[in-house]
């Protein structure tokens, strides 16, 4: 038998157009990682079983909207990528920088690694792990997250990660300026500044997303 979109609850949802206006010539790439996740993200514990009808737009696509500001050449650190967003997603469409997947869950970690292989993406690699235990293991130019804790415990969680100068990007709801409220110790105390909040994919065929932005200054 078989059964169509419209009917079947777990079949994947059809392809926005914003898909192929972000990831430019690297889409295939990106359909196959989204094919698999959709096939078995939901078995592997990596997305809910109500996720698929609605994978690319709240997922793929909602990840991709950062990789505009992913500056070229940067080593970037993903915290919690966990089944690769917004991490594995970023590395797809810009191969031009270089991703470190921080994930402490020995089956995530897996997914990432086969994904890795398997896509052929040889500017990214996994380091199981929270992201506490890397603090003082390198330094990096840019941090992304998304879904992983609340800015006030994430700011502390990744500050040390970052050089002076250094950028964080956070996928985050319609809490954020709420949030930003509950951190203003912490960013003080981490000396973030240049924050900015910024709506991505306007004038695209998805929800737009908020993202909280902003730098590490050490010096001045
Ligand atoms: C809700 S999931 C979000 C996964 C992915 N970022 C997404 O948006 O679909 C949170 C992820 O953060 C990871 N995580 C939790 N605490 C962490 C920590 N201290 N350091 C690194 N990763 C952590 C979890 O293992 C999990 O994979």
């Amino acid at each position: 038998m078989t059964v169509s979109r419209e009917t079947d609850p777990a079949a994947i949802e059809p392809e926005p157009a914003a898909a192929a206006v972000l990831a430019g010539d690297r889409i295939d790439v990106l359909r196959a990682f989204t094919q698999d996740l959709g096939e078995r993200g939901e078995e592997l514990g990596l997305i809910g079983p109500l996720e698929a009808p609605r994978l690319w737009s709240r997922h793929i696509v909602n990840s991709a909207l950062l990789a505009p500001l992913v500056q070229s050449g940067a080593t970037v650190a993903d915290i919690g990528t966990g089944g690769g967003m917004p991490g594995l997603i970023l590395a797809i469409v810009r191969p031009d920088a270089h991703f470190l997947f921080i994930e402490p869950m020995e089956r995530r970690c897996a997914w990432l690694t086969e994904q890795i292989e398997r896509l052929g993406l040889t500017n990214a690699e996994v380091r199981r792990g929270r992201v506490e235990e890397f603090h003082d293991a390198f330094e990096v130019d840019q941090v992304t997250a998304r879904a992983v804790t609340a800015l006030k415990k994430l700011v502390p969680l990744t500050a040390p990660l970052l050089r002076d100068g250094g950028e964080m990007l956070f996928l985050k709801g319609a809490s954020i300026q709420t949030e930003i409220e509950a951190a203003e110790k912490a960013l003080r105390k981490h000396r973030v500044r240049e924050i900015a909040v910024e709506e991505l994919g306007a004038g695209l065929d998805v929800e737009t997303t908020r993202v909280f932005r902003a730098k590490i200054v050490r010096h001045g």
